[in-house]
């Protein structure tokens, strides 16, 4: 594969409320379109959208990553792959579909751009988007021959007093979707409680509600807030305690009568071995493409989580369109389809394209059968 023209665009998304979390508020993001074109005239499409308190780079160390890699692609050693090659070496590193031809992005690749996981994202992506597109398939077959047709989506919530809360979750419901997800921590445990019992009363029993700390609990608090919301039958809490801190997070495990993720904890490399290394503890991995530094590198240690008794599942990192449709290929190609995947964010954007192929439909998005990402 050849790539005869880069480009790079802004992008920036604006919320259409301030999204509030234990870890901070987002009022608007920023971050970049990476479009390559081949020697055949496709365009492959990839974007960069960093969250720097998940570990990214910030978005000008971004730009300036992408600017660098892009203005060298001539010379990279990245791309090189003429069509038509033969079968075998290249797929075996990357574990992609086995029944392929070699990628261009071979062992290796990407090395230089570890450090800058938010434009490493963008520039796979956009290779692996030429990519399925040249093999006339789309991308989530690309990552996997057993890759689903469709994928479950949470719907997030965003409002903060119980019975607006409650609001939203009916609406959530009536459109379709039977896994919610509500931000908690950040304050008084009993708001929390009232929050998700206004909730749960307006859903019934049988709609799934998972709940995200964000790392704002002690463990100590972690500890009563687990115990005093665990009468909701909630599917799952995400990162009750701070990033750094994953002996807490075993310790709670241990305590906590419903599952509890790791999803900061992740942006750590270190923690990231230390959690694979301790499976049975933390359970269940929130994997954000964006932070692991692309699909490859995500889908990897989906299967290695996988390998030992892990569960995973796929969010966006509050992405545009294009990084939310490569998450949806990429969770397609999870190992396991269990967990909805969080990629029903689309509303909170006042920018948000409408009619594309990856807006959920009732609570899910089915994959386009298009080659490619199937973003136009
Ligand atoms: O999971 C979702 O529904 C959306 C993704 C999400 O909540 C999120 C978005 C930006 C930053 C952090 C997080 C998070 O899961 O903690
Ligand atoms: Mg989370």
């Amino acid at each position: 594969m050849r790539i005869t023209e880069a480009s790079i665009q802004p992008l920036r998304l604006e919320m259409v409320h301030p999204l509030k979390t234990a870890s901070g508020t987002y009022e608007a993001r920023e971050g970049f379109v990476v479009r390559l074109t081949d020697e055949e005239g496709r365009v492959g499409q990839g974007e960069a959208m960093p969250l720097k308190e998940f570990g990214t780079e910030s978005a000008s160390e971004c730009e300036q990553a992408l600017e660098e890699y892009l203005s060298n692609l001539s010379t990279q050693k990245t791309t090189p792959l003429p069509s038509g090659e033969g079968r075998g070496e290249g797929t075996e590193s990357t574990g992609l579909n086995p029944c392929l031809p070699p990628l261009p992005l071979g062992e290796g690749w990407g090395e230089g751009l570890r450090a800058t996981p938010a434009a490493r994202h963008a520039i796979e992506q956009s290779l692996l988007d030429l990519q399925a597109q040249r093999q006339g398939i789309p991308l989530s077959e690309l990552l996997s021959p057993k890759a689903r047709e469709e994928v479950q989506v949470n719907a997030l919530l965003g409002a903060q007093l119980p019975e607006l809360l409650a609001e939203e979750a009916r609406r959530a419901v009536a459109e379709g979707y039977t896994t919610l997800k509500i931000k908690v921590a950040g304050r008084p445990v009993r708001e929390d409680e009232a929050r998700l019992s206004a909730v749960r009363e307006a859903v019934g029993p049988a709609i799934r509600l998972r709940i995200d700390a964000n790392g704002g609990w002690k463990e100590s608090e972690a500890i009563l807030a687990l115990e005093a919301l665990s009468g909701y039958g909630l599917e799952l809490c995400e990162q009750p305690v701070a990033a750094e801190d994953a002996e807490a997070l075993f310790r709670l495990s241990n305590h906590a009568r419903f599952p509890l993720a790791a999803d900061e904890s992740l942006a750590f490399p270190e923690l990231r071995q230390v959690l694979l290394d301790r499976p049975g503890t933390v359970g269940i991995l929130v994997l954000k493409p964006m932070v692991l530094g692309g699909l490859l590198p995500t889908l990897a240690l989906a299967r290695e989580a996988a390998r030992r008794g892990m569960d995973a599942y796929v969010t966006s990192s509050l992405d545009g369109v294009i990084a939310r449709a490569g998450a949806a290929h990429l969770a397609a190609a999870l190992p396991s389809g269990r967990y909805a995947s969080g990629l029903g964010v689309g509303h909170l954007f006042r920018n948000e394209p409408d009619n594309h192929p990856f807006r959920p439909e009732r609570g899910r998005i089915a994959i386009p059968r298009r080659p490619g990402l199937g973003v136009s």
